[in-house]
């Protein structure tokens, strides 16, 4: 566990980066810091790894001050992921990945084979790729040995700053993908440095939204989209946070509507009606506009996907709604959902008022919706 104690640093020339700093990332929770350039973000992080000391306060891991730890011994329980990976040029893919545990001590055959496997983990099939030199891999793939290597002694604690911004959008989605996979595995503790908000919200378990040198609201996702703590927060944030909250407020079972299910035979009711299989999955349906014709099913969503995914599979298809099964029932559904049910699973998602009524101004909220708390997916 990381823990900030009133930290603040200056530097020689007078610029305060961090202004009394106060925060803590749970063990396992990956916290993301997210504010404009300038704002003391990097400083923060580097104070954990001793790369910068802190002016005044205290930063502590699980428990122990790290101004007392001997900084190479700190390092080897932290790792490091930076935008430019930093990888040695004149060695393979799967020896750079090996660096690390063959320092601490592995024999060369056992730190492959780590290498080996933490390749596989982030993706690179290392039969592949373990014989390459880093030139002759794309950014993105670079970036996943980045991640490889700093995974490689299995560090409690991984510091990454901006790791995955040298490479364009799509790419980068995929590695974003990929890494909240891999975590869900390995479950580090981490702090991830990033100045794109839409990042900060899609990896984050919780966001710290910075200010010049201090946070200016430390919260869940959604609650940092539905409820900006202050004017800057919202601002921040943007108008357009409601589109925003829908990549972390997840399809849940409350929002959804009843399977309307048909019986042979007798009229369907309402305007269209579901026909389920013996397993209470969705075969096909009907709808009164053409009620002799059996229509395939629409493509399904899983109970706990996001909104967003909810809403994209809406508009592929032309069913004007989707089944919403249980993965863990087998795949059964267990109600459908249409774009009334993502307004109000976005509208529960949000303090009293609605989606844009959370203004900046100086009334601003404890940070929590007072009805139904927002949810955030969970990607455990
Ligand atoms: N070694 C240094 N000496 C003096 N000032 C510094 C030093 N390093 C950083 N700063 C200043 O401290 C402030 C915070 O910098 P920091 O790198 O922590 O910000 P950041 O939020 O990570 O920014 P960016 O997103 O641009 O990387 C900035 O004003 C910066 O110019």
């Amino acid at each position: 566990m990381i823990r900030f104690e009133h930290v603040t640093k200056r530097y020689a020339d007078g610029t305060t980066a961090v202004d009394d700093l106060s925060f803590e990332v749970a063990e396992g929770e990956l916290v993301t810091l997210v504010g404009p350039s300038g704002c003391g973000k990097t400083t923060t992080m580097k104070m954990v790894n001793r790369l910068v000391e802190p002016t005044e306060g205290r930063v502590s891991l699980d428990g122990e001050d790290v101004s007392t730890v001997d900084p190479v011994r700190l390092r080897r329980r932290i790792g490091y992921v930076i935008q430019q990976v930093g990888l040695f040029p004149h060695k393979t893919v799967l020896d750079n990945t090996a660096t690390v545990p063959h320092l601490l001590g592995a024999s060369r055959a056992e730190s492959r084979a780590r290498a080996a496997e933490l390749l596989d983990l982030v993706g690179l099939d290392p039969k592949t790729y373990g014989g390459r030199y880093p030139e002759q891999l794309s950014g993105g793939q670079r970036q996943r040995v980045g991640v490889a290597r700093a995974l490689a002694a299995d560090p409690p604690v991984l510091l990454m700053d901006e790791p995955f911004g040298a490479v364009d959008p799509v790419v980068r989605e995929h590695l974003q993908n990929e890494f909240l996979r891999l975590q869900a595995q390995v479950r580090k503790t981490v702090l991830l440095v990033t100045h794109d908000l839409e990042e900060a919200v899609r990896l984050g378990d919780r966001i710290a939204v910075y200010g010049q040198g201090r946070i200016e609201q430390f919260d869940t996702p959604a609650t940092v989209l539905g409820a900006p703590a202050t004017a800057y927060v919202a601002d921040f944030v943007g108008a357009d946070r409601s589109l925003k909250r829908l990549s972390v407020t997840p399809v849940d079972p409350t929002t959804l509507e009843e399977v309307p299910v048909h019986r042979p035979g007798a009229p369907a009711d309402g305007s269209w009606s579901v026909v389920l299989d013996a397993d209470g999955r969705v075969e096909s349906w009907f709808s009164a506009d053409e009620p002799g014709r059996t229509r395939p099913a629409p493509e399904a969503v899983a109970l706990g996907a996001s909104l967003r995914e909810a809403l994209a599979a809406l508009m592929r298809g032309d069913a004007g709604w989707l089944p919403v099964i249980d993965p863990a029932a087998g795949g059964r559904c267990v109600g459908v959902l249409t774009p009334d049910g993502v307004h109000r699973a976005l509208r529960r998602a949000t303090p009293a008022g609605g989606p844009d009524a959370a203004s900046g101004e100086s009334g601003a909220t404890s940070g929590k919706p007072d009805d139904a708390p927002a949810e955030t997916l969970s990607r455990r």
